[in-house]
């Protein structure tokens, strides 16, 4: 199962309340877009989430989570380290296995990235970089996708090629996009979110982007 409901989620800094109290549940097989201006809530939604539903899913945080002194393969690679036991994560750090080396190749063939594979993060572009990332949580292989602005840093036609294949590798997803068109194509559900709360929640098929363009 990659569906999650959660209820009684809330955030405050300072004192001051950002997010909540809200609910959200979310089915299997559900792509969601978490939209909403800057400062609405949405990453913090997705930290939330993320520390409710723990290993059962893959994030791509904002801020990407990436170490820079290590190559893009073990980068890719740390996205199943909790799944090793610390001797297989030790030798790999070392010298990686081929069978590793190899399904951790293919991915960033998909992405764009192979010829990077034993480059150290710090050297890339913030496109690269993201891409990295989303290797990473593809890598993870579970069903559940948490994303905060995943193509944020990539040209349009990548953007697409990204959405696409993050449709087709998670089951069930919920990604905050600032990208309207992106949220509309490939997701199924609209979350609008403003001043920490859900203003708007439908399936995009009922929406056009004016719809959504009011919570701005
Ligand atoms: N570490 C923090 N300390 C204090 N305030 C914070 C912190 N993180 C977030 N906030 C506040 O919480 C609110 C929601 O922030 P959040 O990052 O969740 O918004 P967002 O919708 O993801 O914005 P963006 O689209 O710019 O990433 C904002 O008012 C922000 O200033």
């Amino acid at each position: 199962m990659s569906g999650f409901d959660l209820s009684g989620l809330k955030a405050s800094f300072g004192g001051e309340r950002v997010l909540g109290p809200l609910s959200l549940r979310v089915r299997e097989g559900e792509k969601v877009a978490l939209v909403g201006k800057s400062g609405a809530g949405k990453s913090t939604l997705i930290r939330l989430i993320h520390e409710q539903v723990g290993r059962n899913s893959s994030l791509v945080p904002q801020d990407l989570g990436l170490v820079n002194a290590l190559p893009v393969f073990h980068n890719v690679f740390m996205g199943q380290l909790d799944k090793h036991s610390t001797w297989y994560n030790t030798l790999t750090l070392i010298r990686p296995f081929a069978a590793d080396r190899a399904a951790v190749k293919d991915l960033l063939n998909d992405l764009g990235l192979a010829e990077k594979l034993w480059i150290p993060a710090a050297s890339l572009s913030g496109g690269q970089r993201q891409r990295v990332a989303i290797a990473r949580a593809i890598y993870r292989n579970e069903s559940l996708l948490l994303a905060d602005e995943p193509v944020s840093a990539l040209d349009g036609p990548r953007a697409h090629q990204v959405m696409s294949l993050l449709r087709d590798r998670f089951a069930t997803s919920v990604i905050a996009l600032h990208d309207v068109e992106l949220a509309l194509q490939y997701c199924n559900r609209i979350v609008g979110i403003q001043d920490g709360l859900v203003e708007l929640d439908e399936p995009s098929d009922r929406l056009s982007s004016s719809d959504i363009m009011s919570l701005y």
